[in-house]
């Protein structure tokens, strides 16, 4: 098949995982009998820097044009504290804004290898499958008005969280949808003990819950919904929330599987191009370096074989790859227990690549 992907590399360590995930790619390719065409783009501080905007148009033209779009991760010191719309993070909000990226889709998978990379007891992470299914282009990050005023008695900041009901409809749909492919239990996060968004979020969930006899469905409130998924993250299967929330939790979750490092998503709307991304940032820390662990972004490119081009044998010759590294004991940084060996990005994406090879031989 031909597919022409968007690449997005970003800033930070963007690059270096988007370097392992096109090496990945292209070996998919080669061993599949595909062509894949990348054609690259610039979103966050590069973009800044080079185009003086976070989101150049040609960004939004390429991603529509193509089958899939790749990204890395945005932002760092630079560019974070710019004010307003300079934000690199409006650039990484406008492209999902503008591919109207609704729904984006976070597995939380506890790999049996990274059972002891988890700072959590080995029972409460042993098998742990939970899908966070966080809304992705409305709520609190896009509310308007966002900004800084002058009242009498001094400074002050809005931020809005504000919702129309089709915009809760359609995400709490596709959670429910996905939970019939799964073990059928929904759980609907929100704080509608307080928040009149989450009163209508919650009303709209036991609405579509009714379309979905066969699926269980519970509201949590998000504050005991994060305590829960550390205290017993196995009675999740489902889990469909607002953007922020889905955001913080996901980050949270990302520890039962033992580092950030390891967390994929799916971007998709059901119409246009998905776009693929680790949950991760840019990780300045570690930037430039060698080091960052390139899992999440490999295991979005299987995402991104699966869920937009179908090609289902290739997304599980990757998930098995990168299983089948971790069950070798192979480890970056972010997973490596006390004395024991630790490679670089490059050194990670060779082995995986080589377990493609033998999974594909085999
Ligand atoms: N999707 C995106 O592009 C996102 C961008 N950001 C941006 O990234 C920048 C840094 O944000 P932080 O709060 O530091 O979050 P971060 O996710 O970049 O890093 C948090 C911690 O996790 C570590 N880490 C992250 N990914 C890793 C990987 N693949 N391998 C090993 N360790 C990894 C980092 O070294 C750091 O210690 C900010 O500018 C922020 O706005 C943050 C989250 C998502
Ligand atoms: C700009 C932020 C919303 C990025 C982020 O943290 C995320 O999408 O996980
Ligand atoms: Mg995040």
């Amino acid at each position: 098949m031909n597919k022409t992907i968007t690449v997005i590399p970003g800033d930070g360590i963007g690059p270096e995982v988007i370097q392992s995930a096109i090496k990945v790619l292209d070996t998919v390719a080669s061993n599949f009998n595909h062509q894949f065409k990348y054609q690259y783009a610039k979103l966050g501080g590069v973009a800044i820097d080079e185009d003086g905007t976070p989101l150049p148009q040609e960004t939004v033209d390429l991603s529509k044009k193509s089958d899939g779009v790749l990204l890395g991760a945005v932002g760092g010191p630079k560019w974070d504290t710019l004010p307003g719309h300079m934000r690199p993070e409006k650039g990484l909000l406008g492209i999902r804004k503008a591919l109207n990226l609704y729904a984006n889709l976070r597995p939380v998978t506890a790999y049996k290898a990274l059972i002891d990379a988890s700072t959590l007891k080995r029972e409460v992470v042993e098998d742990v499958d939970l899908m966070i299914v966080r809304e992705l282009t409305g709520g609190l990050y896009f509310g308007e008005p966002s900004e800084r005023r002058t009242e009498a008695d001094g400074e002050a900041v809005v931020d809005t969280l504000y919702y129309k009901k089709s915009e809760i409809e359609r995400i709490v749909r596709q959670a429910f949808e996905l939970a019939r492919l799964r073990r059928k239990k929904v759980t609907s996060v929100d704080k509608a003990n307080v928040l009149e968004s989450s009163r209508l979020w919650r009303e709209v969930a036991e609405a579509i819950g009714k379309e979905y006899p066969d699926i269980e469905l519970e509201h949590m409130l998000v504050d005991n919904a994060a305590m829960q998924l550390i205290r017993n993250p196995k009675q999740f299967d489902v889990v469909v929330t607002e953007n922020m929330f889905g955001d913080i939790l996901s980050d949270e979750a990302s520890m039962l599987t033992g580092s950030l490092g390891m967390l994929p998503s799916a971007s998709v709307s059901g119409d246009g191009p998905g776009l693929y991304e680790p949950i991760h940032g840019s990780a300045p820390d570690i930037a430039g370096q060698n080091k960052a662990n390139p899992l999440a972004t490999i295991s979005s490119v299987a995402m991104l074989l699966r869920y937009s081009f179908e090609m289902i044998e290739e997304a599980d010759a990757v998930d098995q790859a990168v299983t089948e590294v971790l069950e070798a004991g192979y480890r970056t940084g972010d997973i490596a227990q006390q004395g024991e060996q630790v490679l670089t990005t490059e050194e990670m994406t060779e082995k995986v690549i080589e377990r493609i090879q033998l999974v594909v031989t085999n």
